[in-house]
């Protein structure tokens, strides 16, 4: 399978794209780094390690990051996803030890011992532990296929009216990331709002009707409460996962290559991704955006990888 190392912040859909990642037979993953972003690396870390015991995850390393980001003061989502970082269903003691390795150095070791052009790095949280990385080892630029990221927009934001969250609380770590020379494809708010969770949805998950469905199924529930209240739509865009499912299939995305800037010194603007659609791109361009999704079929994914996680034995 395609293997990955999943660096992220759970957060309700980061824990999706754990799901996705652990359970889709076409994903090998290596790593699980955590970083703070949704809330503070402590709570995103046990977050992590705790969905792991639902799901029973074994022989995965999981290493915590960078506590904070690069320049910026710390800037959670707590009216999202809680004062936990994962609010509303209950989370077992975590199963599994926590590496000792700091998740930079997990990043760089895991990537400078798997063959040249095999791991791509999947960020679903702020970029300070990808940018932390790729300025301690250099050599991770040419040795990764690919960095697909969840993040940006084309258009429009929602930690301000034109920033997406994961660029905008680490801005100065998405421009290292961005501009580094390996290939990046940004998976933004213009298609991972298209990827809801509607009630058929919710209903067709709990009808898999195993101890980690039921949990996904109670978890997109407390989701779409909050989603509800805080961004007033009627089906919580989960947008994790969309990152998972372009590498498992990028043939479910519509993607274009354009350049793309990070806006980090903007008053209003800052954190903004800069995406330049005008004209045909200079065949040096490293940047792809995705600009549509099948949602049916990105939804069949995270149904095949519940039944194949079964009750997680
Ligand atoms: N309101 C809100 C804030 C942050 C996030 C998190 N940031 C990204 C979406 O902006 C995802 O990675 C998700 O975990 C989602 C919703
Ligand atoms: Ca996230």
């Amino acid at each position: 399978g395609k293997k990955i190392i999943l660096d992220c912040d759970p957060g309700y859909d980061d824990a999706v794209a754990l799901f996705l990642a652990h359970g889709h037979p076409d994903i090998e993953l290596l790593a699980v780094t955590t970083v703070v972003g949704n809330q503070t690396l402590e709570k995103v870390t046990r977050n992590a390690l705790s969905v792991a015991r639902i799901i029973k995850m074994e022989n995965v390393t999981f290493a915590a990051g960078c506590t904070q980001p690069l320049v910026k003061p710390i800037h959670t989502a707590a009216e999202i996803h809680g004062e936990s970082g994962l609010d509303g269903p209950v989370l077992p003691e975590p199963h599994l030890r926590l590496s000792l390795r700091h998740a930079v150095d997990v990043i760089i070791e895991t990537i400078l011992s798997q063959p040249k052009d095999s791991v791509t790095l999947v960020p679903t949280g702020g970029l300070t532990n990808i940018a932390m990385a790729l300025r301690k080892e250099p050599k991770i630029i040419d040795r990764v296929r690919e960095v697909v990221l969840m993040g940006g927009a084309i258009r429009g934001g929602n930690a301000t009216p034109c920033a997406e969250f994961n660029i905008y609380i680490d801005p100065e770590a998405a421009e290292i990331v961005f501009n580094a020379g390996w290939k990046v494809t940004m998976i933004g708010l213009d298609v991972t709002h298209k990827a809801l969770a509607t009630l058929p949805i919710r209903n067709q998950i709990r009808q898999i009707d195993t101890g980690p469905a039921r949990f996904l199924s109670d978890l997109l529930g407390f989701f779409s409460e909050k989603y509800q209240k805080v961004h007033g739509f009627d089906a919580p865009a989960i947008h994790d996962p969309c990152a998972v499912a372009y590498v498992i299939n990028p043939d479910l995305f519509t993607v274009q290559q354009a350049p793309i800037s990070i806006e980090t010194q903007g008053k209003h603007t800052t954190g903004m991704t800069v995406v330049d659609l005008r004209h045909r791109p200079p065949a040096t361009c490293q940047t792809y955006v995705a600009t549509d999704i099948n949602s049916e079929a990105f939804w069949a994914l995270i149904v095949e990888a519940m039944q194949h996680i079964g009750e997680g034995d």
